[in-house]
Parts: structure tokens; sequence; C-alpha cells
């Protein structure tokens, strides 16, 4: 494993000192985005208007951008928030839902790609496409395999100076340099929807817990999920017990389960 510190100790440093994590995320997302932060430990707060987003991103430890449910007053809030989380040097993550489906979301995610997101998470078909590759993304859902990602991840790791991530049933992080593959989850997880979304808010808030370490931070997340999938998926009857019981995994899981379970391994 090539993190600094292992993704337990990050995930017991967040609930000792729970991060306030700003999300800018969708209508779909942001109650299990918010109950996802709370049973893993952090503090979520769903602001975007543009009023308040560029203020309130003073606040927060860290800023979660997704632009699921996109609309003209929100990219204003995105735009601020993101600028002011960038000169308070705080991390802040972009899901870019769908990019490639109009020219409205494309147009959206240029524009805050120059305003140097520390890290991006997307699913494999919006991966490709932000590298200027042959996507098969029609709407939200993944079309692709994460496999056929990693190149695109890495090009645009080294392209943005940012974190990429790719999910999906392996999922792989990059900075440009280190590359990991993290297995685990389930197979019911794309079948519920916002877990990715809700990942991207989690993502921002291990980065609040450990900024000097982006690449450790994002991993952890990513391993968080995928054991707490796991767990999720040996009681669940489907997509509807899966959710709750995934909720509970997370709360339940604990800092040496998951050093014991992940399975992280260099690409
Ligand atoms: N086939 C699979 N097997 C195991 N885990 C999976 C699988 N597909 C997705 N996951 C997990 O589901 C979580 C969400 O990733 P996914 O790629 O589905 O996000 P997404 O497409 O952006 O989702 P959404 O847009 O609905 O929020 C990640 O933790 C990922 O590892
Ligand atoms: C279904 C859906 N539509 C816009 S955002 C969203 C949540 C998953 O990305
Ligand atoms: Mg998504």
């Amino acid at each position: 494993m090539q993190t600094k510190t292992t993704p337990g100790a990050m995930l017991k440093a967040m609930r000792e000192k729970p991060p306030l994590v700003q999300c800018i995320t969708n209508y779909v997302a942001m109650n299990i985005a918010a109950n996802v932060l709370l049973a893993s430990g952090a503090s979520p707060a769903m602001v975007h208007a543009a009023e308040e987003a560029g203020e309130f991103a003073g606040i927060a430890s860290a800023l979660t951008i997704n632009i699921g449910t996109l609309s003209t007053q929100w990219i204003d809030g995105m735009q601020a928030a993101a600028k002011a989380a960038k000169s308070a040097g705080k991390p802040w993550v972009l899901d870019p839902v769908a990019h490639y489906a109009t020219a409205f979301r494309r147009n959206a995610v240029a524009e805050l790609l120059a305003l140097r997101p520390t890290i991006i998470r997307g699913n494999a078909s919006e991966i490709i496409a932000l590298a200027g590759g042959e996507s098969r993304g029609q709407g939200v859902d993944s079309r692709d395999p994460v496999e056929q990602a990693e190149g695109s991840a890495r090009w645009l790791a080294e392209r943005q100076r940012a974190v990429v991530a790719v999910t999906g049933a392996v999922d792989f992080v990059t900075d440009g340099e280190r590359a990991v593959r993290i297995e685990g989850g389930s197979t019911l997880m794309p079948q519920v929807t916002a877990l990715g979304c809700s990942l991207t808010c989690l993502v921002g808030a291990f980065a609040a817990t450990a900024p000097e370490d982006i690449f450790g931070a994002t991993v952890a997340a990513l391993a968080t999920f995928a054991i707490a999938g796991e767990e999720a998926a040996l009681g669940a009857a489907g997509p509807g017990s899966f959710s709750w019981r995934f909720l509970d995994a997370l709360a339940a899981l604990d800092a040496e389960t998951l050093d014991a379970r992940a399975r992280i391994s260099a690409a």
C-alpha cells in the first residue's frame, strides 16, 4: 500500500474530529449523501445558494461539487464556493455527473475544471469523456468498465494536477504518478441511486481530515465504501434493504476492520 497513513487511521481521525463538509450536490443525492456522512462520522451541510455558498466555503473544512441536477443559479453558487475554497487552501472535489450529455453540463464542467478541483471523482464513462475519449455514457450511469478509464484517469490527473478517482466494480485512483486499485463493494451499489454522489461527499470528508495526503484520503474513502458495501450486501435481499444496511455498515465499520479487510493494490 502506498498511502502515508492507513484508511483505518484516517477513519478514526475523522470520527475524533468530525469535519464540516459543504456538499453542493443534486436533489436526488442530498438526503442519502448527508446520511452517509453522518454514518461515517463527518458533519454534512448542503449549502448551495449563490448568496451564501462562497461565504460558507470559508467556514467548512472541505467542499464537494456535483452537477447532477444543474441550474444556472446553482452554477453561480458552485463557482463562488470553489473560488472561496481554493483561496482558503481547502480541498474541493468535483463530481462531473453526465457532463457529456448536454452543452449546458459540458460548459459548466469546463468552467469548474478551470477552478482546479483538488480531486475529481466519477464513474468510468464520465472520466473517459473528461479526458476526451470515446465514452459510451448517455445518462448518469456508467456504460464503460473502469479498466477502460485508467489511461484517461492518469492523463486527467497529470493535466489537472489533481487526484482522479474512477469508481465501478474495481475502483482506480491516481495522482498522475502513483495509482492503486481498490477491490470490494457490491453489484447492488449501482442499483441504489446516488451512492457515487454520496461517495464524492465522503471523499471530501476524508480530504478535510488529511489535507496533507489527498491521495491517501481519496483511497481511504473508497476503501470505506468497498468494505461497508460488502458487509451490507451479506444480509440484503435487494437494493432496498441494501440501502439501509449500507448506512448501518458504515456506522459499524471500525478502523481495525477497515485496515484488515481493505484490498488495495498498486496499479
Ligand atoms: N459492479 C460493482 N461492484 C462493486 N462495487 C461497485 C460496482 N459498481 C459500483 N460499485 C461501487 O459503488 C459506488 C458508487 O460508484 P458508481 O461508479 O456506481 O458511481 P456513480 O455511477 O457516480 O453513481 P451515482 O451517479 O448513482 O451516484 C463505489 O463505491 C463503487 O466502488
Ligand atoms: C438519477 C440522477 N439524475 C440526476 S443526478 C442523479 C443521481 C445519480 O447520479
Ligand atoms: Mg455519478
